[in-house]
């Protein structure tokens, strides 16, 4: 499923983003969307459940995926297979182009399918990304429906050979060793901050937090949402990091906000099957163990339930944006 490179591949299809498969990409958006929307300052992606947030875009053009060479379908329930151009914010506002429904690698997409909406968003001059994502709390004191702005991530896919940048180069000005310490920019976290304020929401609705990619489609074990924690990890979800990568790469500034949708299940210590049985032998109580499980359906209905605030503070970001150099 990983992209590992072959000897057999070439640079050009390597990533999916050879230079033809883009011209006909961008050649079928100038076909359908109006002129005025077709260079976009702002990309964002609608993670699980979040795609309402393009409800909001005004003169909106939705180019269906199926239209756009490049682009493969989301399989996932609560991701529409769009891309939506419009205005967004207050005023005249400002062009945006909105993925509703992103590419997962468990899907079964190959890594460079899953950021080439964001090569798309490079090569049409989206300098501002704003990526969205329902995720798992590890850190206790994340209650369901914060939403985290991300400062940093773990993925131990990328470090261990799940890298949608291995590969040839797609272009020789872009880095061949990517510095991403400061991948998460500081000045659009702290756009968040100021929009929560001025929208007057509660200090607990929102906080900052590391993000760990797993592959997915399984949730985390114990031990593993143990592990996670451990390591520092905040939020635990599927998706975000090979954008996050391929849009550093394409210069983009990038702003993650994760919506804690469940808790990641860790019991806060083991309960052994051991005494479980010898309290049972000497005929005395147990206490029962409470079998809680995570399941999409309640990601989705937490997306749809904090949907609103996601797109309020969104557009807020929008608004406070200083103007274009
Ligand atoms: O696309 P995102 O990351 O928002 O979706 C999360 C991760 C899985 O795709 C799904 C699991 O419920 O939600
Ligand atoms: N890996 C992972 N992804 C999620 N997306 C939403 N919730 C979760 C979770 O608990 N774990």
């Amino acid at each position: 499923m990983a992209d590992f490179i072959t000897t057999s591949q070439k640079p050009s299809d390597s990533r999916g983003s050879s230079s033809t498969l883009m011209t006909e990409t961008l050649q079928v958006l100038k076909e359908i969307v109006p002129p005025e929307l077709q260079n976009p300052r702002v990309g964002i992606i609608c993670g699980s459940g979040l795609s309402g947030l393009a409800a909001s875009l005004r003169q909106s053009v939705l180019v269906q995926y199926e239209k756009l060479p490049g682009f493969v379908q989301s399989t996932v329930p609560g991701h529409k297979s769009a891309l939506a151009f419009g205005l967004m914010g207050s005023g005249a506002g400002i062009p945006v182009v909105a993925m509703l429904g992103r590419f997962h690698p468990y899907e079964g997409h190959k890594l460079s399918s899953v950021v080439y909406p964001v090569r798309v968003m490079g090569a049409i001059g989206v300098k501002d990304i704003f990526i969205t994502n329902a995720a798992g709390a590890l850190n206790p004191a994340l209650a369901v429906g914060t939403i985290v702005v991300v400062h940093d991530h773990i993925a131990l896919p990328n470090l261990t050979g799940m890298n949608p940048l291995l590969g040839p180069q797609i272009d020789p000005s872009f880095p061949r060793f990517l510095p991403i310490s400061d991948a998460y920019s500081r000045s659009l976290r702290k756009l968040v901050f100021h929009a929560a304020h001025q929208l007057s929401m509660n200090r607990d609705a929102l906080a900052e937090g590391t993000y760990a990619w797993v592959s997915g489609p399984t949730y985390e074990t114990p031990a593993e949402g143990r592990f996670l924690r451990a390591a520092g990890a905040d939020v635990v979800g599927m998706s975000t990091v090979p954008e996050v990568l391929a849009a550093r790469e394409e210069g983009m500034n990038v702003l993650v906000l994760s919506l804690v949708t469940n808790a990641v299940v860790i019991p806060a210590s083991y309960k052994s099957v051991r005494e479980e049985v010898e309290t049972e032998i000497a005929g005395n109580l147990i206490e029962p163990v409470i079998d809680e499980k995570v399941s999409h359906e309640e990601v989705l209905a937490l997306g749809k339930m904090k949907g609103d605030l996601m797109k309020s503070l969104v557009a807020k970001v929008l608004d406070l944006l200083p103007p274009p150099v």
